[in-house]
């Protein structure tokens, strides 16, 4: 079974990532995870200290000579803010004097609740951990995924189609979507340059009145054939793997599926997917998986929590950041008086970075499904597998 999990905190001295159950075989490109961390660093509104890290992957176990080997591959991502911090946030005893209590939490983070449950006084104990850094290690896991689904013919992408009130104005193609991980600017991730001319404005106007602001990421799997996932136990469903996935990033809020949200308001003869059956058998070349096709694809390329051959489509609502150069009203744990939440530095828009950690997690969830359907221990075997069912279902 494909698992992976996360340690350390975001001033710590590293984050660790540990993934397992991938079989061996699978090319593990270092320039490919180092790219993929650097696109969750990008985006037009981030803070000051995405200029101190430049993340990477050290690879500790689990690969030799550029392949997965079947063991747990661990890795490493130091954290450059450490040395700024060692003396302030020491793992021993440490120089309590030193220590920069966070005494007033910040509305929409975890601090008020955190420091409640944990029993400290002092929420720089609860943020280190929530802190959307320990999104870096995920992408890192979540690269290597993306190589066992890329050896198959399966790719996934991300763009933003909003921030704040602009949105995406038109439809996007997936090899558009696909393009914006070869971007030098990320800008805001957007297709479309006069929308993201509007999204850019948007953050503007949050930077300068010392304000945050959210958006929606879309995350695109294609190529994946129908059959992944399944209606028969409700722990088994993709929509509902892939939703846990998305949503257990930092600041999302909503997950969709396809056209979920419309789809609420509409009647179903304006939602569901009519199917047509093509004239001609289909061709391996033409990335087609069956002669069953349709006009488009509200349902978001799950039926039932089964992949049902077109594209995936998954989108993360994203609330806006909550700190806040303005900070809202707190209290003090001190005194318990009225202040002002705390402020040291944030970001102001992270939705492209959102997207790119929500790619990382759904790549993850498919990768886990495809290995549990397909088996095998070698990538030769799970290949084979997965080549001789996409025949089956090209013959249905
Ligand atoms: C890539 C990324 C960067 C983030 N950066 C910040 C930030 O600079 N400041 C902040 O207050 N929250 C930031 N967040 C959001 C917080 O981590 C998140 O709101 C907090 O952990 C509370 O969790 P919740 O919003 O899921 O309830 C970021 C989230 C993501 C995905
Ligand atoms: C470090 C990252 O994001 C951080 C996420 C974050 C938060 O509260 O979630 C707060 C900020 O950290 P700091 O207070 O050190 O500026 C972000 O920079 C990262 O994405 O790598």
């Amino acid at each position: 079974m494909l698992r992976f999990s996360t340690a350390g905190e975001s001033h710590g001295e590293s984050l660790v990532a540990l993934i397992s159950g991938l079989p061996a075989g699978v090319p593990v490109d270092q320039e490919f995870l180092d790219h993929e961390l650097w696109r969750r660093q990008q985006g037009y509104g981030r803070g000051g200290r995405m200029r101190i890290e430049r993340d990477t992957a050290h690879i500790l176990s689990g690969v030799r000579h550029g392949k997965t080997i079947g063991s747990p591959i661990a890795m490493t991502l130091a954290n450059r803010d450490w040395k700024n911090w060692e003396e302030i946030l020491p793992v021993g005893e440490g120089d309590a004097e030193k220590h920069k209590a966070v005494a007033s939490p910040r509305p929409g983070h975890a601090d008020l609740a955190g420091a409640l449950k944990y029993d400290f006084k002092d929420a720089r104990y609860i943020l280190e951990r929530a802190s959307a850094r320990e999104s870096a290690a995920r992408v890192a896991c979540g690269a290597i995924a993306k190589l066992l689904l890329r050896a198959l013919g399966v790719e996934v992408a991300s763009h933003v189609v909003r921030v704040g009130s602009a949105e995406l104005s038109r439809e996007a193609s997936f090899a558009e979507i696909a393009a914006i991980a070869q971007r030098e600017d990320v800008l805001l991730a957007c297709v479309d340059p006069e929308s993201e001319a509007r999204m850019k404005a948007e953050v503007d106007q949050a930077l300068r009145t010392g304000d945050t602001i959210g958006g929606v990421f879309e995350v695109v799997v294609h190529g994946l054939p129908p059959g992944v996932g399944t209606h028969v136990n409700w722990d088994e469903r993709l929509d509902g793997l892939l939703a846990q996935a998305v949503m257990s990033l930092q600041a999302v809020k909503a997950v969709e599926l396809g056209r979920g949200v419309t789809a609420a308001q509409s009647p179903g003869s304006k939602v569901h997917d009519a199917i047509a059956y093509e004239a001609e058998p289909v061709s391996e070349d033409a990335g087609k998986f069956t002669r069953f096709s349709r006009e488009h694809n509200n349902a978001g390329g799950i039926e039932g929590g089964i992949s049902n051959g077109e594209d995936l489509v998954v989108r993360g609502y994203l609330k806006p950041i909550s700190t806040l150069r303005r900070p809202l009203a707190s209290v003090s744990f001190e005194t318990r008086e009225t202040t002002k939440a705390a402020y040291e530095r944030s970001d102001v828009c992270v939705v492209p970075a959102a997207g790119v950690a929500a790619e990382a997690m759904v790549a993850l969830a498919v990768a886990r499904l495809v290995i549990e359907k397909f088996g095998g221990d070698s990538l030769r075997e799970l290949h084979r597998n997965f080549s001789s069912y996409c025949e089956q279902i090209r013959a249905f």
